[in-house]
Formats: structure tokens, C-alpha cells, sequence
């Protein structure tokens, strides 16, 4: 196995607010990767430096090998890295079946010609497999105000499949989601192949737990501990800053 995400000494400050601070985390090629923490402990803050919707302040961030830490997000995106956010960002008054052909068309090099001829109609294709393989094809033509927030949370999921990461970061995929839409996620994310590594934020620690291989707790943005997922369970300090509260 080989590190598909390695970061050092990773630091980002707000004003004189640390919110990460030093952090090492290594994920291997394959790995569901779990980040715990107490809320503000700078799990999504880590997220938004790993992908580049934040820039840190030193430190090093390496995606399949390359050092991505200066580069922007699309940059990024090219190494293999795609993302879903806490709060969902889709376009609500377009159809599911367009939210995708736009997440495509961030991918694909045929993107400045895609209105015209073959290339529209092969992304509206594409588009149309990615909707099936997360079971939505059904409402393709749907506006995604017409959609349940479950259904949502798995367009975003496509969506981010669909740039063909070879790591994917989850920022609490099943947040705000009834039992039954979380139980339809869970089935999502266990289906992904391990061609595909994982990186999620998540707080429903029974789904979290049986899905992860490896646990980081951070607290106060920094690691605490991290390891298997018996070892961090086991360990007392998870339990005294984030399980037992
Ligand atoms: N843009 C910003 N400017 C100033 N402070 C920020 C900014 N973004 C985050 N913070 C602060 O950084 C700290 C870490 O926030 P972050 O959202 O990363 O935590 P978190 O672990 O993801 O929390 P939660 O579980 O509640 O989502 C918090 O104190 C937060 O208020």
C-alpha cells in the first residue's frame, strides 16, 4: 500500500485563533479514514486545506505523491481529490441530471466545446449512468427542489464520483438525514471500491464506526490520537474529549 494523502506539520491560524495546528495524517491507498473531534475542533477547517478552498499557512499537503499545498482547487482536483460539503452546494433550480453534467464538465477536457453536438449529448449520457449507479436516474429531469434532502446528499456523492477521484473527502455525508435516508447513504458509501480512498467527518458514530478502518481525533485543531479503529476507540482520551461528552 502507498500513502494516497500524506500531511505534515499542516498550521492555519484565523486572526490569533489556531485551528490547525501542526497536524501529521497519512492515509493509505484504500483506507476509510474517519476524522472525530468535538465541534470547532477544525475537522472541516482540515478539509478545506486539504482541498483548497483554504489556503494553509505552512505546512505540506501531498494527493498521490504531488505536493498540492500552493495549488488551487481544480488543481487539485486533477491530482484525484474531490469533496462533498457540510452544508449542501448544488443548484436548485436545475435538474439532477444538469447538477452532474456541470460536475463533469469540471473533469472533462471536451468541457469548452460540451454545449454543442456530441459532446453535450455524451456528457448527458454520462450523466444519466452516474444518476442510475446512486439510483436517482428515475429523476434526472427533476429540478433538485423537487428532491428530498436524502436524495441530495447522494447527487452530491455523484457528483463527486463523477470527477473520478481517487480520494474522496466526506464532510458529514449523513447529517441532517431521517433513518431511513441514512440507512440508503451508508449502502452508497459501503458500495464505493476501494479503488477509491476515504476521508470522512462524521458524527453518527455508529454508521462511522463501521465504516471506518482508521480514526484521527482532533481537538483544538490538533491530533490527539489516531490509529486503528479499535486502538482510538480504546484509547481514554477519546473517550474523555469526544465519546463520553
Ligand atoms: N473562516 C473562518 N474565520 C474565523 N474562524 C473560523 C473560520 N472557519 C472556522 N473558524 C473557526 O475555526 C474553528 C474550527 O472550525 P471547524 O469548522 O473547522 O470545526 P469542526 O471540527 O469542523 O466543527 P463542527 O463539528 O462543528 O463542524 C472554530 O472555532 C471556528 O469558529
Amino acid at each position: 500500500m502507498s500513502a494516497v494523502l500524506e500531511v505534515r506539520d499542516l498550521t492555519k491560524s484565523f486572526g490569533g485563533l489556531h485551528v490547525t495546528r501542526s497536524v501529521n495524517l497519512t492515509v493509505e491507498e484504500g483506507e476509510r479514514h474517519l476524522l472525530i473531534g468535538p465541534n470547532g475542533a477544525g475537522k472541516t477547517t482540515l478539509f478545506n486545506l486539504i482541498a483548497g478552498d483554504l489556503l494553509s499557512d505552512s505546512g505540506s499537503i501531498r494527493v498521490m505523491g504531488h505536493e498540492v499545498s500552493g495549488l488551487p482547487t481544480a488543481a487539485r482536483t486533477r491530482h484525484g481529490l474531490a469533496r462533498t460539503y457540510q452544508i449542501i452546494t448544488l443548484f436548485g433550480r436545475d435538474t439532477l441530471r444538469h447538477n452532474v453534467m456541470l460536475a463533469l464538465m469540471g473533469k472533462s477536457p471536451q468541457r469548452w466545446r460540451c454545449w454543442g453536438g456530441f459532446g453535450r449529448d455524451g456528457l448527458a449520457q454520462q450523466a444519466l449512468e452516474i444518476l442510475d449507479s446512486v439510483g436517482l436516474r428515475h429523476k434526472a429531469d427533476q429540478h433538485l427542489e423537487q428532491t428530498s434532502y436524502g436524495e441530495k446528499r447522494r447527487l452530491e456523492i455523484a457528483m463527486a464520483l463523477a470527477q473520478k477521484p481517487r480520494l474522496l473527502l466526506l464532510d458529514e455525508p449523513l447529517a441532517g438525514l431521517s433513518a431511513e435516508e441514512r440507512e440508503t447513504v451508508h449502502a452508497l458509501l459501503a458500495s464505493i471500491g476501494r479503488d477509491i480512498t476515504i476521508v470522512m467527518i462524521e458524527h453518527d458514530m455508529e454508521v462511522a464506526l463501521a465504516f471506518a478502518d482508521r480514526i484521527t481525533l482532533l481537538h483544538y485543531g490538533e491530533v490527539i490520537t489516531g490509529g486503528t479503529r479499535q486502538q482510538v476507540v480504546d484509547d481514554p482520551r477519546t473517550r474523555e474529549i469526544y465519546l463520553g461528552h
